[in-house]
């Protein structure tokens, strides 16, 4: 920076020169197995031994793909730190550029409305001046109670946004605020506060109980009118004129203490049956457009409806990498953990994500900067309208970066225009989703729209701090944990074999490592090829008496020995460096399994299934409704399945399979006594065993309502037999 103290500094990880040695002896390996392979093909003499040395062949070249690419993230990983305490020793706060909030929702029975404005709540009382934040509330669901809600959050917000800032107060987002033990000191005050929030709660989850907004409810002849704007004929969720509505003018409304307010702006774009609306990119389209004619402000945060702000002085932080764009003018944007609250101890769905939102952004940092992950990024507007030195310009001057915002938000004009620019075919004949905004093309419009960002030439930084800046819910069942990686499998798939696939497109535009790093992702999914056959192969083939691994006694065993340790060894490493644990690392593995077992594999049939025209995906929204019953299981840790689902038939077959195979592979050990000989696979069998406890338990010593229904366990009890006996047939 020069001048003035610093605002931000990096180290690069120790461990970076441990990795890079670590993985040149893994590459050796990686090659003499696959020598090894071949070696075994070459003198292969049965169509079945062929066969299955070429499965192994298969698995293994793409386990060592996958490796490769995960090990880019290894090669120069950096920690950053920032010291948000000097930024106004170089910059006055009234210098401070605005920010334009974005916050999405769907879907009012899946992200109830009262989540949805706490995280707005929380946003809107960042320690931040508050006349230059601009909240922009997207509705996809089209929904009155939404808006309901909101017409409700900004009453409230007159009291809470005073009382955080005179208290000081850390959790901003009101229910965690007050289901917290800190609300100790601003008592009597908090206490009444409580109360308002509580009423207000109330009134917001009646009326979605009841499915509209109740007359009595209606204050005045303004907002009936708006609400009949939801209840004209014909008019749907998916079908539909865009609403938008200035909640909140921060030029005019002041809070209870006379303080200015931020704006707070709702918009449900406009939607028809007929026109593709591109799910959440084309929500944040939308709001680009309405907010750049409203307020224009050159900073852009993204937010999902149930990731709040934990920590008030975040944009502080992010303002510590782009208060002075000059000084990097090529730095794009900011990106923020995903981090989540209410994960049970030992994470058994794996919904902490280390390695996508922890490991290897750090990773990334190092290099261009991390990938965008859909939620607490901080852009610089600018970023949507081309590559640093290329701009590409909008359709209307409105709309530029640069445009200067001159007359009131609620002005007449800028209403109608704003409300034109909401249109559902607005976009037609203009180059939004594809020079302009966030992209289209993908179900992860996320990643995809960083990786263009990036190819373009924008560099992107991690900020991690450890007070999580912003905290968000995590699925509580196996289905929709499960769903969610599908939904995203498919979307990466998209973008893997596009025409933008990173081993090509990412190489050229960012280096070979930045390539792989994009690689990895878009390639996930195929995960699911080695995951298979490894789940069934040698366990099949155990039953069948035919021995696939080398024996113990013979030296190749231990470079098998060494792949599979060092691999997980260096996995579980991973873990532990970025402060989690054994317990959880051991979860992730499992769920990684169960990935490749099921949404990976479903991701890939549905992939390709479109691209033969058979069937197309949408944007199936997580839900983020929290069950009694079902969180109390999540709690104590048990897996929950509950629902019949296609999903779950490949585990719980496999699960079958491998009990079956391991039985039989200790008899046939005990009556040939060549232990040696089967030890690879009987270690496979255990492992799987070992890896399905859950599956067991849910299938037969549970009885709760998350156990796996008979019909799953009787399909996939079928599906093991027929598979076990077709082999026999065949072998
Ligand atoms: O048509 C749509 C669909 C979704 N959303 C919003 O998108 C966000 C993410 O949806 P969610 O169901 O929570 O998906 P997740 O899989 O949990 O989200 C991750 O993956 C998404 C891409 O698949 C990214 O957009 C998200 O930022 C990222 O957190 C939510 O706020 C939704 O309201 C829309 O606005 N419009
Ligand atoms: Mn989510």
């Amino acid at each position: 920076m020069g001048l003035g103290p610093p605002l931000h500094t990096y180290k690069h990880m120790p461990c970076t020169v441990f990795n890079r040695l670590f993985a040149i002896i893994y590459i050796c390996a990686i090659v003499a197995l696959i020598y090894h392979h071949f070696l075994t093909l070459s003198h292969s003499t049965t169509f079945i031994s062929v066969a299955i040395t070429t499965s192994l062949l298969i698995s293994d070249l793409i386990l060592a793909f996958m490796w490769a690419t995960t090990t880019s993230f290894r090669l120069r990983p950096i920690l950053r730190q920032v010291f948000p305490e000097n930024l106004e020793k170089v910059l006055d706060r009234k210098d401070f550029p605005a920010m334009d909030i974005f916050i999405c929702t769907a879907d009012p029975y899946k992200e109830p409305p009262i989540n949805v404005i706490n995280t707005a709540l929380s946003l809107m009382a960042y320690d931040y001046p508050p006349e230059k934040i601009s909240v922009y509330v997207s509705d996809d669901g089209g929904s009155e109670l939404t808006l309901f809600a909101f017409m409700e959050a900004v009453n409230f917000a007159k009291i809470w946004l005073p009382f955080c800032r005179d208290n000081n107060i850390m959790d901003r987002c009101p229910e965690a605020y007050f289901s917290s033990e800190r609300h100790g000191r601003a008592e009597l005050e908090s206490e009444e506060i409580k109360a308002i929030y509580e009423s207000m709660k109330m009134k917001v989850e009646n009326v979605v109980e009841r499915g509209e907004v109740c007359p009595d409810y209606i204050m005045n002849e303004l907002q009936r009118q708006t609400f009949n704007k939801y209840r004209t004929p014909g008019f749907a969720r998916s079908h539909h004129p865009p609403i938008i509505q200035v909640l909140i003018d921060g030029a005019k409304e002041k809070d209870k203490k006379g303080h200015s307010m931020p704006n707070l702006v709702y918009v449900s774009r406009g939607k028809n049956i007929n026109v593709p609306h591109h799910f959440k990119a084309g929500a944040l389209n939308t709001l680009l457009r309405v907010s750049a004619v409203l307020t224009n402000a050159p900073i852009v945060l993204t937010q999902d409806c149930d990731m709040y702000s934990n920590d008030p002085h975040t944009p502080k932080r992010a303002l510590c990498y782009i208060s002075n764009p000059s000084v990097r003018p090529q730095l794009g944007y900011i990106q923020f953990p995903q981090r989540y609250h209410g994960l049970n101890k030992d994470d058994i769905y794996g919904g902490e994500f280390l390695r996508l939102f922890v490991a290897n952004p750090v990773g990334m940092d190092g290099l261009q900067g991390p990938s965008y992950v859909g939620s607490g990024c901080f852009f610089r507007r600018r970023v949507f309208f081309g590559g640093p030195t290329s701009m590409v310009l909008p359709e209307i001057p409105e709309l530029r970066p640069d445009y200067v915002v001159e007359k009131p938000i609620t002005s007449e004009a800028i209403i109608e225009l704003a409300h034109h620019l909401g249109e559902c075919n607005y976009e037609n004949n203009t180059k939004w989703g594809f020079e302009l905004g966030f992209r289209y093309g993908s179900l992860v419009e996320d990643y995809f729209t960083g990786y263009r960002l990036q190819c373009e030439g924008w560099e992107s930084v991690f900020c991690h701090p450890s007070r999580p800046a912003f905290l968000g819910d995590v699925p509580i069942s196996l289905i929709d944990a499960v769903s969610q990686t599908k939904r995203w499998a498919i979307g990466l798939l998209e973008v893997g074999f596009s025409k933008y696939t990173p081993m090509i497109s990412g190489s050229r535009y960012m280096g070979h490592v930045m390539g792989l790093c994009y690689a990895h992702y878009a390639f996930w999914p195929i995960w699911s090829i080695p995951i298979v056959i490894y789940s069934f192969i040698p366990q099949i083939a155990l039953l069948n008496g035919l021995y696939i691994f080398p024996e113990v006694t013979n030296p190749w065993f231990l470079l098998y020995v060494f792949v599979f340790l060092g691999a997980y060894a260096q996995d579980c490493y991973d873990f532990i460096l970025f402060g989690s644990t054994f317990k959880r690392w051991w979860n992730d593995q499992r769920i990684w399994l169960i990935k490749g077992l099921s949404p990976y594999l479903f991701g890939l049939a549905e992939y390709i299934a479109k691209h033969l025209g058979i069937a197309s995906q949408g944007f199936n929204v997580t839900s983020k409704v929290q069950d009694d019953e079902q969180s109390k299981r999540y709690d104590q840790g048990l897996m929950e399945f509950g629902v019949h689902s296609v999903m779950f038939l490949p585990l719980a077959t496999a699960s079958i399979v491998s009990l079956f195979s391991l039985v039989v592979g200790i008899i046939q050990m005990l009556s040939i006594w060549e232990v040696e000989k089967l030890f690879g696979q009987l270690f496979i069998a255990g492992f799987g065993v070992l890896n399905s406890w859950p599956i067991y338990e849910a299938m037969i010593l549970r009885s709760d309502k998350g156990r796996i229904p008979i019909k799953t366990t009787i399909s996939s009890i079928c599906l093991a037999i027929l598979l076990c006996g077709g082999a026999f047939l065949v072998l």
